[in-house]
C-alpha cells in the first residue's frame, strides 16, 4: 500500500512539474490539490527548469554572435550589460523596425547572462531574478511584435 501511495504521490509531482513547465503555475492555481511538498522544493524545480540549456552552446553563440553587432546594437548590448552586472536594474524597451536584429541582440543578451550564471554556480537567488527578468524582457518584446 505504501508502494502505491508513493507512485501516485511521485506521479502528481511529476505532472505538476509539467503543469509549472507549460503555465509556470503549480496545481493550486487551478483548483486542484497540489502535492504536499515545501515552497523551496518547488524553487528548486524552477531553477532546473532554467538550467536545461547547453552552457557550450552558450559559449558559441556568443563567441559567434557578439563579433557581428552592428554599432546600434553593440551600443545597446553593451548599456544592457552594465545594467546587469553593475546590478542597477531598470527596465529596457527595445524598439525597432521588424527585421532590424531586436531578437538577435537579446538572444544574445539571454545567452551571455545565462553563461555567467552558471559559470557563479552554485546558483544564487539574484542570478535566478535577472534570468527572469531576461525571460520578461523576451516576452514583452514578443508581445509587442506579435
Ligand atoms: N548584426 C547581425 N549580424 C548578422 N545577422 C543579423 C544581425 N542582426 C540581425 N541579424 C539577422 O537578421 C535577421 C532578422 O533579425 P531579427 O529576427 O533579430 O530581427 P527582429 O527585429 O527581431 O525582427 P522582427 O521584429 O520581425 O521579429 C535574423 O536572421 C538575424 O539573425
Amino acid at each position: 500500500m505504501i508502494y502505491c501511495i508513493n507512485i501516485v504521490y511521485g506521479a502528481t509531482i511529476g505532472i505538476e512539474d509539467l503543469c509549472i513547465v507549460i503555465a509556470n503555475l503549480p496545481f493550486s492555481n487551478f483548483g486542484m490539490n497540489s502535492p504536499n511538498r515545501t515552497a523551496s522544493d518547488l524553487m528548486n524545480t524552477e531553477m532546473n527548469r532554467e538550467l536545461q540549456y547547453s552552457t557550450v552552446e552558450m559559449a558559441s553563440i556568443v563567441a559567434r554572435n557578439v563579433p557581428l553587432m552592428n554599432e546600434e546594437q553593440r551600443t545597446n548590448y553593451d548599456r544592457f550589460m552594465l545594467a546587469v552586472s553593475d546590478r542597477q536594474g531598470g527596465f529596457f524597451f527595445l524598439d525597432a523596425p521588424g527585421g532590424t536584429g531586436k531578437t538577435f541582440v537579446i538572444s544574445l543578451i539571454l545567452a551571455e547572462i545565462r553563461l555567467n550564471i552558471a559559470s557563479h554556480w552554485p546558483l544564487n537567488h539574484r542570478a535566478l531574478q535577472q534570468l527572469y527578468w531576461m525571460e520578461v524582457e523576451q516576452l514583452i518584446q514578443y508581445l509587442s511584435c506579435h
